[in-house]
């Protein structure tokens, strides 16, 4: 697709080199081998897509993608459309949970407004990349044209540049958009072929009934969009939003880059499999922070062969599980680099 030939472009390689000597150096720290056990994984995935031997996720980069999604009209999420501006507002005034824990970890946050409901004109620490007024309901029409698709990656694209010219060495994709574990949900089950009662859950809050009526809307959008042969980037356009495609690119772009990449939940997810499905090796630059309460995550893991780090319950989005890793990740790095050595401290080594 014109405009969007980046995406063929190679995937830097994980410097295993880096990984070995990391792998090693946690074989020598007094602890016995194997210990501190997820935690030496971490430090030694960070120092092989670092290539270093001091592995940091500092400075930690978010991109929180703002975006509406027509298939609100369904009624398939417990909150009013209304919600995804008020809470724009409420994230860039430092009120929302993510905002909240970015400061706390100090992380620095851009909120990119892809396009959501109503154009708010504009917004203090908020970037406007409007590619619509929300996007098409994929229930009886397809979610973006392929102009809006090649923008939207683009937009994901250009985030990751700005990330890096920041100095990121973590990136953290978040969104926020009522309405969007639908298309995450339309997604998965279209590039996994998994039926729809296995993947759709409840999102915000839905009931039983609610959850009925969520998988006929995508059963409905499947049935509309899914045909043989059809490409992975246009079963983006026909049933993502702007804040998963935009997400696709970043990770893409992330992995071109050799910026390692912490996946946040379930809408994060849908992105990071079209991703992985667009260019298979960006898989190598992941790093999964959470289970997401959201029953169909658990599938979206096994199809990654992912195995995330914390299962808190958690179901919010915006980045906040990709947040809730960091420090996790921290004391892993300064484990790594700090501990002392068996030779080092006099203690004997088995
Ligand atoms: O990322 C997750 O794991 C997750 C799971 C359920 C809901 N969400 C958030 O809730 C909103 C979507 O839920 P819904 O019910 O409106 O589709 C959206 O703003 C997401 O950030 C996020
Ligand atoms: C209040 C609220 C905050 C959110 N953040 C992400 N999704 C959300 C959905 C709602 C309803």
């Amino acid at each position: 697709m014109e405009g969007l030939l980046w995406i063929n472009d190679p995937i830097l390689p994980i410097d295993s080199m880096a990984a070995d000597s990391a792998r090693r150096r946690q074989d020598q720290l007094t602890k016995p081998r194997g210990s501190l056990g997820r935690l030496e994984e971490m430090a030694i995935k960070l120092a092989g897509m670092q290539g270093a031997s001091a592995p940091s996720p500092d400075p930690v980069h978010i991109l929180q993608f703002m975006s509406d999604h027509g298939v609100a009209a369904e009624g398939v999420s417990l909150y009013p459309q209304e919600v995804t501006i008020q809470m724009m507002r409420n994230i860039a005034h430092g009120g929302a949970a993510v905002s909240v824990m970015a400061e706390a970890i100090g992380a620095r946050m851009e909120i990119i407004d892809l396009g959501i409901l109503t154009d708010p004109g504009p917004v203090e620490n908020v970037r406007s990349e409007r590619l619509g007024f929300g996007t098409g309901n994929i229930a009886r029409e397809p979610a973006m044209s392929e102009e809006q698709l090649v923008a939207a990656m683009n937009a994901g694209r250009s985030g990751v540049e700005r990330a890096l010219s920041n100095g990121a060495r973590l990136l953290i994709c978040g969104e926020m958009g009522i309405g969007n574990t639908t298309p995450a949900t339309a997604v998965a089950c279209a590039l996994l072929d998994k039926p729809v009662v296995d993947m759709v859950g409840p999102g915000t809050g839905l009931n039983a009934e609610g959850i009925d009526r969520k998988r006929q809307a995508i059963e409905s959008a499947l049935a509309l969009h899914l045909e043989p042969g059809r490409s992975t980037l246009d079963l983006l356009a026909r049933l993502g939003g702007f804040d998963i495609v935009a997400t696709t690119g970043a990770y893409i772009t992330a992995a071109q880059r050799g910026l390692p990449i912490l996946v946040d939940g379930f809408i994060m997810s849908a992105a990071a499999l079209a991703a992985v499905r667009l260019q298979p090796e960006v898989r190598n630059w992941m790093i999964f922070s959470h289970t997401s309460a959201e029953p169909g995550h658990r599938l979206m893991m096994e199809a990654l062969d992912a195995d995330p780090y914390l299962d808190l319950g958690m179901r919010l989005g915006e980045a906040t599980g990709g947040e809730a890793l960091v420090p996790l990740l921290r004391l892993a790095c300064v484990v790594h680099q700090r501990m002392a050595t068996f030779s080092e401290a006099g203690v004997t080594e088995v």
